[in-house]
């Protein structure tokens, strides 16, 4: 009896439910004759219990062999675990391993950190990246001059290579590598490994913290932009150059105001916590577009050195769960959150006309209840509801030291809730620009901010243009220039647009002495009618004057004169009304 013949004997008993032994008188050992194999009754072979029919099973050859196989397989891969396991506790007894992810700001501190090594420079495989553009000290030596002006270039580790080098005397290596498993991401995610050869992790960490003071010093003029592009986290989108709180002209008081508040919040921890006042502040900066909201944050995340976090509630792929992620437990302790557009959320569509601020600013008086929708009940454009931003405002509390910044071009479009006191504690509102800013925009346009009051190379064209001009600047209408007839108009073809002129032909703004620009920026302010262009309107006109200080002040009624009328021709109706979400 073969073993198929056994098992078929077994299946079959097992079926019926008939007991095994009572059908078997005998069990032939080792192979079987061939006389019972042909008998073709089963009956005469079964076992009669289980350790029988093992044995049995056992003294045939075929099955011997099988066991055999299966346990020298066995004895293999358990050696070759418990030898994975032994150099795995080997590696880790004499290696310091760190992975780094590649979003991760440590991240960017080493690969900084090894731009400036030299094994990178002289490596035969490497990654050349723009990508540190903006930082200090980069390895640029390779490619010539380390120029300012010039892109410059780091070298660092290529994806999918191990780098051997030296760190005080230890062996290590970096290799870069991507990866596709991620729990919450769809991309793959590159990370960075390096590997010391020393028993304490003490030298790894000395080895982040000189990376980490490197790249803050190579950083320390400028501020780090991070959007969530996916939804899911944070991406370092720009090294912004930092901008002088004095280049952002508000009104007297307002400037200060805000940077003193902000100061004082940052250094009040202890104050809020004494009294149980959560830690935290957000401010509400509202009104015209192009009115300096935008660059007031990027200034005082300068002035108070923080990253800046910009959120738009509209992303695809936001909704409550990943924003209260996003908000509570991927943002660093201390930083500026910046919601722009909050209304946009609110309504299904943006609302402003973002070509005619001024008419903007004619039509909509801003007030809690002037243009508001449908109160609470609105739905978010986004998969964001207002509870559920509510909840996240609440969540950049629960963290200590976040500035929160929402900017608006409509007050009124926003929920009461989310304006009351502890979300957005302070409300700033941005006019269009004043005779005062006019001023001052102007002195700030032609005067440099570290040595005011010299002329640079470029006034000589200021000073033919002067010369020209001196009859003309007696302040006698008549005298007037027209853009058309202005001296380096004349050459631009009617179809270009004035604003381009000098931004085409010259390459930097004229310098006057601090007395000419007071001087000028005087009259020019005359010129400029309150509240009726936004300061970026001015800034824009200005721009096509860069070397032409005097010729900016000459052209400016006409200017005026025709924007004016150009603004009586635009109907306001072009600010369409957004229906209510349902
Ligand atoms: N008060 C200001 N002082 C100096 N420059 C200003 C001021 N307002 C606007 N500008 C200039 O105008 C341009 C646009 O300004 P900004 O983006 O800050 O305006 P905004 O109010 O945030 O506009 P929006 O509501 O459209 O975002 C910038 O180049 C900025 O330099």
């Amino acid at each position: 009896m073969d073993a198929a013949q056994v098992l078929q004997a077994v299946l079959s008993a097992v079926q019926s439910g008939t007991p095994i032994a009572n059908t078997t008188p005998a069990i032939p050992l080792g192979n079987a004759p061939s006389s019972s194999r042909s008998t073709g009754h089963t009956g005469d072979v079964l076992p009669s219990s289980l350790p029988e029919m093992i044995f049995m099973l056992l003294s045939m050859a075929a099955i011997r062999d099988w066991v055999k196989l299966f346990l020298i397989g066995a004895v293999l891969e358990g050696s070759r675990r418990i030898l994975a396991k032994s150099w795995e506790k080997l590696t880790d007894y004499v290696w310091v391993t760190a992975t780094f992810e590649s979003n991760d700001d440590a991240a960017e501190w080493l690969m900084y950190w090894m731009s400036q090594k030299k094994v990178f420079q002289s490596a035969r495989n490497i990654e050349v990246s723009t990508h540190f553009f903006g930082l200090e000290n980069l390895g640029t030596d390779d490619l010539g001059e380390n120029d300012d002006d010039d892109m410059a270039v780091a070298f660092m580790p290529s994806l999918k290579r191990t780098y051997s080098t030296w760190y005080k005397g230890r062996y290590m290596t970096v290799t870069r590598e991507r990866s596709n498993e991620s729990p919450y991401k769809f991309q793959a995610v590159e990370y960075i490994e390096i590997r010391m050869l020393s028993r304490s992790p003490r030298l790894l960490r000395e080895l982040l913290v000189e990376a980490r003071k490197a790249y803050r010093a190579a950083s320390d003029h400028l501020i780090s932009v991070y959007v969530a592009p996916s939804a899911t986290d944070w991406k370092l989108v720009a090294m912004q150059d930092k901008r002088p709180t004095s280049s952002v002209i508000l009104d007297p008081g307002v400037l200060e105001l805000i940077i003193n508040d902000a100061k004082d919040f940052m250094g009040s921890k202890k104050w809020y916590a004494d009294r149980g006042i959560p830690f935290r502040r957000g401010y509400l900066l509202y009104g015209v577009p192009g009115a300096g909201k935008t660059s007031l944050i990027h200034s005082i995340a300068g002035e108070l050195e923080l990253s800046i976090y910009i959120l738009s509630l509209t992303a695809t792929g936001l909704d409550d769960n990943t924003l209260r992620s996003l908000i509570s437990a991927r943002l660093p302790k201390t930083c500026i959150v910046l919601i722009e557009d909050i209304d946009a959320a609110f309504t299904r569509g943006v609302k402003r006309d973002i070509a005619d601020p001024e008419a903007q600013a004619r039509e909509h008086q801003p007030g809690l209840e002037g243009g508001k929708k449908d109160g609470k009940d609105a739905a978010f454009a986004s998969g964001v509801t207002l509870s559920g931003l509510l909840n996240a405002l609440d969540g950049i509390a629960s963290q200590e030291g976040r500035l929160l910044f929402a900017t608006t071009n409509d007050y009124g479009a926003l929920d009461p809730a989310l304006l009351r006191p502890g979300r957005l504690d302070l409300h700033i509102e941005f006019h269009l620009a004043s005779k005062y800013q006019a001023t001052e925009l102007f002195k700030r346009f032609y005067t440099s901010s570290s040595e005011e009051g010299v002329a640079g190379e470029d006034s000589v064209d200021e000073k033919t243009e002067t010369a020209a001009d001196h009859d003309s600047s007696s302040g006698c209408p008549g005298s007037v220039k027209s853009e058309a007839t202005s001296a380096t108009s004349a050459s631009i073809p009617e179809n270009v647009s004035s604003a381009y002129i000098d931004l085409a032909t010259m390459k930097q703004t004229t310098q006057l002495s601090h007395e000419e620009a007071t001087a000028l920026a005087e009259r020019f302010g005359e010129v400029i009618p309150a509240r009726m262009f936004s300061m970026a309107t001015l800034q824009g006109y200005l721009m096509a004057y860069k070397t032409r200080p005097y010729v900016a002040i000459e052209d400016a009624p006409a200017w005026v004169e025709k924007k004016l009328r150009e603004k009586k021709d635009v109907p306001v109706a072009r600010v369409h009304e957004v229906a209510p979400a349902s």
